[in-house]
């Protein structure tokens, strides 16, 4: 452990070897060139140390990210690797009761405010919905705000993969890419030291798992209204109860430059050693230098805006999305030549393929609801998915993971709920 991650242990509040951990690098070394993310400045760490402080204050949720890096890769957990994305991070944030306030009701969250009532994390998480995606081409108007329709087209059927187009308006994104600056952005991967070597040491971009920068929003820094709205608007999209939304995940934007890339993983995974979702702190547990935190991911959708135009490249691909069962065993018989995975090569090669148009929303599912209780199932392998080469121009994107426990965890309160 590096000092800056000892003392983020203090008190029982761990950043577990996220980006935290990392330089916040400045404007002139945002290009992802040798020698870019070298140490601090005397500047850029005054910046650090208030942007920590403002962290603490604000009792804000850590910023940590937990990217598929290239050595973790090769060196441990290969099947992990192979078949999904140790990808992102699990948050501690405030401290939860999990004993406390069971109550079996949603207690005044409202499905047509978005307001979350100032009561308690006290919720049962109900029974997932899953939305019929019909065939592949089905534009389905609906209507997500009172009076405003928005289209909801298939891309694909298994899993479904929905896109909708102008789900965030031009106002919209601007002021999510706004309010992530302010935030300020840290390099995307799990061990910050190593992407800087490799970046030092001219490994090409391409054999890195992940290119980018990001930080994560929650409703303090968008805005309650924002969160509000657009909690609504996801309750009805994803058909899920606005309760999931609220328990979900904060939102984490995310930014490339030229060269940069996200290869082929799952949003989420199936670590049933991992004895929990996303509903409790690490205390007292092991941390590996291999993963972050000690519960499972269980994200059950993911719903990705573009936030701007891009130039060129930067499409986000899934090359499993239909496959055949067949095809499915193939791409995933040989553990040591998943060459699909690399999208710097491949990303034409997948089977779909979405160009990044501002304001429109991906959304598809990363699980399996299990039929036997109706709350989250397996991790699905065809939504393997990335960002594709940035080659022209920047991309930004945000990520709104809903997530949602399985059966057994259905009364514990969420790490990610923010009263209003
Ligand atoms: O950049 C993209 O298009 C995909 C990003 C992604 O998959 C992620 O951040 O998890
Ligand atoms: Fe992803």
């Amino acid at each position: 452990m590096t000092s800056t991650e000892e003392d983020a242990c203090a008190d029982n509040k761990c950043v577990l070897y996220g980006d935290d951990a990392l330089p916040v690098p400045n404007e002139a070394a945002r290009k992802y060139t040798k020698g870019s993310l070298n140490a601090l400045g005397d500047e850029d760490k005054e910046k650090k140390h208030k942007q920590d402080e403002t962290d603490k204050e604000n009792n804000a949720e850590d910023k940590k990210s937990v990217g598929l890096d290239r050595n973790t890769a090769q060196n441990q957990e290969t099947l992990e690797i192979a078949y999904g994305n140790i990808g992102d991070s699990l948050s501690d944030s405030p401290s939860s009761d999990n004993n406390a306030n069971r109550d079996r009701t949603v207690k005044g969250d409202d499905q047509t405010t978005g307001k979350v009532a100032k009561v308690s994390n006290a919720y049962e998480f109900p029974q997932l919905t899953r939305i019929d995606p019909g065939t592949v081409g089905q534009r389905v108007d609906v209507e997500l705000e009172d009076g405003r329709f928005f289209t909801r087209i298939t891309r694909a059927m298994r899993p479904p993969i929905f896109e909708i187009p102008n789900f965030l308006s031009e106002e919209e994104g601007k002021h999510i890419i706004e309010s992530a600056k302010n935030n300020g952005l840290n390099v995307s991967n799990l061990f910050g030291a190593e992407i800087q070597d490799d970046l030092n040491s001219g490994i090409p971009l391409a054999d890195i798992s992940r290119v980018s920068e990001q930080t994560w929003l929650q409703r303090s820094h968008l805005g309650e209204d924002f969160w509000n709205r657009l909690h609504i608007r996801l309750a009805r999209l994803t058909e899920l109860d606005i309760g999931i939304i609220h328990r979900s995940e904060h939102i984490q934007v995310v930014s490339y430059v030229p060269g940069g890339h996200y290869h082929a993983h799952l949003d989420s995974n199936d670590r049933y050693d991992r004895p929990c979702c996303f509903q409790e702190r690490c205390e007292g547990k092991a941390l590996t230098p291999q993963w972050a935190g000690c519960c499972r991911l269980c994200r059950y959708i993911t719903v990705l805006y573009y936030l701007n135009d891009v130039e060129e490249g930067g499409e986000t691909a899934f090359p499993l999305a239909d496959a055949s069962d067949t095809t499915l065993v193939e791409k995933f018989e040989n553990l040591e030549e998943q060459e699909w995975h690399n999208l710097s090569y491949y990303c034409h090669n997948s089977s779909l393929v979405i160009k990044p148009v501002r304001g429109t929303a991906i959304m598809w599912y990363s699980h399996f609801k299990d039929e036997q209780t109706g709350y989250l199932g397996k991790a699905d392998q065809r939504s393997q998915h990335g960002g594709c080469d940035l080659i022209k121009g920047s991309k930004w994107i945000a990520n709104n993971w809903i997530s949602s426990p399985s059966y057994e965890d259905r009364f514990k309160p969420s790490l990610y709920y923010t009263e209003s």
